[in-house]
């Protein structure tokens, strides 16, 4: 469903500010997969999602979704295959317009239908039959300003939203990693959940080592713009996040040393 091959991404080209942010990345995650992304500070994993999404131009390689070359394509025409939900909860939503108002927005993106159809009736009963699965009782509060949810409750509708419509794959850029850790849980179960009623394809950045290990299906570090090793299946089933460490050291021939993926 995703296919990077030979990505290389380079910023501030020739210039001292240079840097080889992508170094040669060949990554294809199969229809269905939900693949977990680890990586110290700085590695790449934000900018492969970039990649992704169109946000960056590769200065070699090729991007493929679903069997097309998006390499050359624009954010706005990929985005009606994939969303993303970001770190910061105010990102994936627009905070003064009402719940509703924001579900519309989202099945815009998707749909050639207009806004004002949008938010008709039979948008207001498929809004509230979805934020009933939430068990938090938006379905009650569809025209509450978005601004008034919390940052977990933000997020959860942010989840839905980038679910809804066409979306084939979901790319999560440490969604969790901004809410509390029993909030950051109950978004977890939401996001596993998602991806498998509606056999998304799924690529999710994390900075807890855990986390990549216990979600999905796959994990991928990155290190210094390239992929360090690639787990699955067995091998990973039986990994704990000692066993990663480990791996890590093997492949590199140097400890891991960054803070925020150690105590993540
Ligand atoms: N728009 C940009 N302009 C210049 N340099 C950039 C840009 N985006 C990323 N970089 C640099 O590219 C490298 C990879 O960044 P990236 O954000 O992909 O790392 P990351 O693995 O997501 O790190 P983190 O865990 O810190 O978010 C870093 O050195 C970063 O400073």
């Amino acid at each position: 469903m995703i296919e990077l091959s030979e990505v290389h991404v380079t910023f501030n080209k020739d210039t001292p500010l240079e840097t080889r942010a992508l170094r040669g990345v060949d990554l294809n995650v199969p229809k269905g997969q939900f693949l977990t992304i680890i990586g110290s500070n700085g590695a790449g994993k934000s900018t492969s999602l970039n990649v992704i999404a169109g946000h960056t131009k590769l200065e070699v390689g090729h991007v493929k979704i679903d069997g097309q070359d998006v390499t050359n394509w624009p954010v706005y025409k990929r985005s009606k295959m994939l969303s993303r939900v970001f770190q910061d909860p105010k990102m994936g939503t627009c905070e003064d317009l009402s719940i509703l108002e924001n579900f519309a927005l989202a099945h815009g993106r998707t749909r050639p239908r207009g806004f004002r159809y949008a938010v008709g009736a039979s948008m207001r009963d498929e809004a509230a039959e979805q934020l009933k699965v939430l068990g938090l009782g938006l379905e009650d509060r569809l025209n509450d300003k978005v601004g008034l949810l919390s940052g977990g409750q933000r997020q959860a509708v942010s989840l839905l939203m980038a679910a809804t419509g066409d979306t084939k794959v979901l790319l999560l850029d440490e969604h969790t990693a901004a809410l509390d850790p029993k909030t950051a849980d109950f978004v977890l179960e939401l996001t596993k959940k998602i991806v498998d009623d509606l056999k998304l394809t799924a690529v999710m950045v994390t900075h807890s080592m855990a986390q990549a290990l216990h979600t999905g299906e796959r994990t991928v570090m990155f290190h210094r713009g390239k992929i360090v090793f690639d787990a699955g299946g067995a091998e990973r089933d039986n990994m704990e996040v000692a066993d990663l460490l480990e791996l890590f050291k093997r492949e590199q021939g140097e400890e891991l040393t960054d803070d925020a993926l150690l105590l993540g």
